[in-house]
């Protein structure tokens, strides 16, 4: 069960389509990562709820969302810390081609006290659109504003506005990375997704 206070994205926005990437071994990782037990978006309900308007508004614009992660156990960000100091290069090409993987704390593409565990955060995407990058690219051309081809640019700026209306901001370097309102100050849990 969801800790208090949270939701399964299921219950509150079904339509909303879910491919939970660090469930799987489709990921930067390579493996499915500790704490991702079940492959189901939790989410602190003010923001399910929220994600549920934001779906209804993009409906009524002709698209439909799609997420990749959403609230993120502590112990998977220690997995995520561990990962980036092991050798394991096999995901190199494929998310962070140009980073050291021991970089990519400090360049700010994963975060040691992920806003994620707070469930306020949420990666996703638009389904069937073209963003320049596909998600967890790790480099500048994921920059939500860097150079990408006009299409993608559009998309992005359409995604951050819906986004925008409905009380969540973009991070900068990931044109997938958002957080709701409260994010920065809410607490961090540990609870495995099961
Ligand atoms: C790892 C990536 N999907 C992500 O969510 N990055 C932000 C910075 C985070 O780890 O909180
Ligand atoms: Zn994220």
């Amino acid at each position: 069960e969801p800790p208090q206070g949270f939701s399964r994205l299921s219950d509150i926005a079904p339509d909303i389509a879910q491919d939970m990437r660090y469930a799987g071994p489709d990921n930067f990782t390579g493996h499915p990562v500790p704490g991702y037990d079940k492959p189901q978006c939790w989410l602190r309900s003010d923001a399910a709820k929220a994600l549920a308007a934001a779906q209804a508004d993009a409906r009524a614009h002709g698209f439909s969302l799609i997420v990749y992660d959403c609230y993120r156990p502590i112990r998977a960000v220690s997995a995520f810390v561990d990962w980036s100091r092991n050798a394991d290069q096999s995901t190199k090409a494929a998310h962070y081609p140009r980073v050291d993987k021991d970089r990519l704390f400090a360049q700010g593409y994963i975060a040691a006290q992920s806003t994620h565990s707070t469930g306020l955060a949420v990666d996703l995407g638009v389904r069937g659109w073209n963003f320049g990058t596909p998600f967890d690219f790790f480099d500048q051309r994921s920059w939500t504003a860097g150079k990408t081809t006009p299409n993608a640019h559009a998309n992005r700026q359409t995604l951050v506005a819906l986004m925008k209306r409905h009380g969540f901001t973009n991070f900068p370097r990931e044109w997938w990375h958002f957080t709701f309102k409260g994010a920065e100050n809410a607490e961090r849990l540990d609870q495995p997704i099961e």
